[in-house]
């Protein structure tokens, strides 16, 4: 009799969940971003009396802050904090304190409390203890956090070279217990060291977006999400989140 050959069938992975919002340009995208982040923010207010939301920097988010600063809510209450800084002064064209000084502190927002990583001391490992006490005990949990993402997969300050072990990576349910919420990074990558918060942080905000925009970024995205042995921070975000995030992006 002769033997049938075993058929195996190889099950591919799914790629990783993300809710998807996709827009013509970076114009329609941001509106609906600054709205969707409006509303979560009045939600917050209304659940708790208070609200927090962690923000990216880079160039991406300009437009999506001046949006935002022209919504209408109770901003007083509402608490911002980057989700990295590179370590310049607060004054310094990269840093992005002052990107949200100049872009999202103004209209409405100018009232919002702003909770900055960067102090004036050489280096972010001078200041990690103040910063992330101040920080954990202010501006956690987060309501929200917008994050982006560079051409490398990174996302937050969290490089490809801090090796995908690195407890910054791994997700830590509600509240990071036993691991820091901000952490300091040296990375080949960039000329200036860099704090950023660490995905625990970045977890405990129930409303949680990736904005990114162009094609190449979409690729890496795509790439990440849907190959399991991939170690770019990307994919430990969209792994490690305890809701799916939502992509807004746009050509
Ligand atoms: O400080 C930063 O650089 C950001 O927080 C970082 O995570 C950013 O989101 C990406 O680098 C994308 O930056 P662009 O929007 O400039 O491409």
């Amino acid at each position: 009799m002769k033997m049938q050959a075993e058929r195996l069938t190889v099950i591919e992975p799914l790629p990783l969940p993300l809710h998807e919002k996709l827009f013509d340009d970076g114009e329609q995208l941001a509106l609906a971003l600054a709205r969707q982040v409006a509303a979560d923010l009045r939600a917050a207010l209304a659940r708790h009396g208070e609200a927090s939301i962690a923000l990216s920097g880079g160039n991406t988010p300009k437009r999506f802050f001046q949006l935002l600063s022209q919504q209408t809510l109770d901003w007083a209450r509402v608490t911002v904090l980057p989700i990295d800084e590179r370590w310049v002064p607060a004054e310094h064209p990269r840093s992005n304190e002052r990107l949200l000084r100049e872009h999202l502190f103004q209209n409405n927002a100018a009232v919002a409390r702003f909770l900055p990583l960067y102090r004036p001391v050489d280096t972010p490992e001078m200041a990690l203890m103040p910063v992330l006490t101040k920080i954990a005990n202010e501006g956690l949990p987060l309501d929200v956090a917008v994050l982006g993402m560079g051409e490398d997969g990174h996302t937050a300050s969290l490089f490809p070279d801090l090796g995908h072990d690195n407890p910054a990576l791994r997700e830590i349910g509600l509240q990071p217990r036993g691991r820091a919420p901000v952490m300091s990074v040296r990375t080949a990558a960039m000329p200036e060291p860099r704090m950023t918060l660490t995905l625990s942080a970045i977890f405990t905000a129930p409303a949680l977006y990736l904005h990114i925009e162009g094609e190449s970024k979409r690729a890496v995205l795509d790439a990440a999400r849907s190959d399991p042995r991939s170690t770019l921070p990307i994919r430990a975000a969209l792994a490690g989140a305890s809701n799916a995030p939502t992509l807004y992006w746009s050509p």
